[in-house]
């Protein structure tokens, strides 16, 4: 715990990977935070200290937490917002059917805090939502106040990214506050201050927007080194080096220009389809981040067809699919590139087994078809093809002898190209990989 602050009381709505990791956080820095969730069953795992999700870090910073009474855990949302001064907004927005955003959970949210307020009290809106939305669920959340108590309502988009929640959260770039009342803002911008961040105190409208700005500039990074990569292919040049070239402009930067079989997650896939219907709304046709879109996937189709140049048809075939989360350090398959792939090899007949060391069950779940294990000695035993879609560390760090020994086949195509093509070759295998020579 951070000492010398003003803890306030806060109750965080939605515990899932965004509200239960800054609950925490915040609690960890003193505050009293209490995390409600309506799925009974992720609230009474977490009362025994039991974390729903994978997140590294996690479960020992809750366990610390409940022990010193700072944090909690509740299904009524009417007592965590009549303890709470300040309200925060973390459930889910998913994707509707041609990419507008699903906004029932946050609507109905709003309705419970209107019917349960007894005091006037801040609501920070942490999911990511399209523009306009705090505008609209403070209008909601006052019209329907049972008790006439009023809420002003303040922007906070969040940023942390799957796997590195944690630091993420207490190490940020920067804090976003959109507020129209100049007092709620400077209150949300306090509550942030041991975290020692730059802060953007702007406008609702505009920190909305920044949420998806970021969001599609980042998928724009990725598909522009893949559309790249493509281009390597076929004209022999690397895209490591081609990266790092770049990269050491500084008006480009190194980061968030690794090529590969294109992104996925819960985030960049919906957020960039909802910013299109941002757009569209006022009329407005954004070009740039339509292709982006199309690029990443017509880039997991590309990588599933690599894996027939590579190792021929693929009907009856034993391929070992590594890696299924949507990156590495997290049990997320949400939009994950790997479900497409092994959907992909499926459909043509082969036999296909995923390996993840965390995600695996739940993998099984989404496509029955697949066969999943958590052992890479299982997943590598008798394959007649070896595709990395995610760069897990025991992937990474995998002998490629005692590998080629399990093998039926020695070919690999790596979606992330973790490997150097020379060393593949020194040690035998058949290596494919994204935007390097074949
Ligand atoms: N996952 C990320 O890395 C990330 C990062 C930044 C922003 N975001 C945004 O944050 C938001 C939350 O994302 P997430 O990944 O944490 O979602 P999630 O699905 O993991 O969690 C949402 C939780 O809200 C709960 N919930 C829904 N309605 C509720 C209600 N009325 N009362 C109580 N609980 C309710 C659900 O049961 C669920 O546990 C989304 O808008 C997302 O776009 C996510
Ligand atoms: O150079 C890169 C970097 C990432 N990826 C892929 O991009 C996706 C997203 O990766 P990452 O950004 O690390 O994970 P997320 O947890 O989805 O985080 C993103 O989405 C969150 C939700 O909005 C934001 O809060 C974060 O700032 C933003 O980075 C994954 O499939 C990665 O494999 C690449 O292909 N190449």
């Amino acid at each position: 715990m951070r000492e010398g602050i003003q803890a306030e009381k806060l109750a965080f709505i939605g515990a899932g990977y965004v509200g239960l990791v800054s609950g925490t956080c915040f609690a960890e820095l003193g505050n009293r935070v209490v995390c409600v969730d309506r799925d009974a069953d992720k609230i009474g795992l977490l009362r025994d200290s039991v974390i729903p999700i994978y997140e590294p870090g996690l479960e020992e910073l809750v366990r610390c937490n409940q022990a010193a009474g700072r944090l909690s855990f509740t299904t009524s949302i009417g007592d965590a917002v009549r303890e709470a001064d300040i309200v925060f907004l973390a459930v889910g927005t998913p994707p509707l059917e041609g990419g507008d955003v699903d906004l029932s959970q946050v609507r109905d949210a709003a309705r419970q805090i209107a019917e349960n307020i007894d005091a006037d009290k801040i609501v920070v809106i942490k999911s990511t939502v399209p523009v306009g939305t705090g505008r609209s669920i403070e209008r909601l959340i006052n019209e329907h106040s049972r008790s006439g108590a009023k809420v002003r309502v303040v922007s906070n988009p969040e940023f942390l990214r799957e796997g590195s929640a944690i630091h993420d959260t207490f190490h940020p770039d920067r804090i976003v506050i959109g507020c129209e009342d100049p007092e709620a803002g400077e209150r949300i911008r306090r509550l942030h201050e041991p975290l020692g961040a730059e802060t953007l105190i702007t406008g609702r409208e505009s920190a909305e927007l920044i949420k998806y700005a970021a969001n599609a500039f980042l998928a724009t990074k990725i598909s522009f080194i893949n559309e790249m990569a493509n281009i390597c292919e076929k004209v022999g040049a690397d895209i490591g080096m081609v990266a790092k070239g770049i990269g050491l402009d500084k008006r480009i930067g190194p980061h968030f220009l690794q090529a590969g079989v294109g992104y996925g997650g819960s985030c960049f896939p919906k957020d960039t389809r909802a910013q299109l219907r941002i757009a569209e709304d006022v009329d407005y046709e954004f070009r740039i981040l339509r292709a982006v879109i199309e690029v990443n996937r017509l880039q997991r189709l590309r990588f599933a067809q690599k894996i027939e140049r590579a190792a021929g048809p693929v009907e009856g075939k034993r391929i070992a699919v590594l890696g299924l989360a949507f990156k590495p350090e997290t049990d997320d398959l949400r939009d994950a590139p790997s479900l497409d792939v092994a959907d992909w090899l499926i459909r043509r007949g082969a036999d296909v087994i995923g390996y993840d060391p965390v995600a695996w069950a739940r993998a099984a779940q989404q496509i029955p078809e697949l066969a999943v294990t958590d052992s890479l000695e299982a997943a590598l035993r008798g394959a007649d093809a070896v595709v990395v879609v995610t760069q897990w560390e025991s992937i990474r760090r995998m002998d490629l002898d005692w590998a080629k020994s399990l093998v039926a086949r020695p070919i690999m195509i790596d979606g992330r190209n973790i490997w150097e093509p020379a060393e593949m070759a020194a040690k035998g295998w058949t290596y494919w990989s994204v935007g390097r020579p074949e």
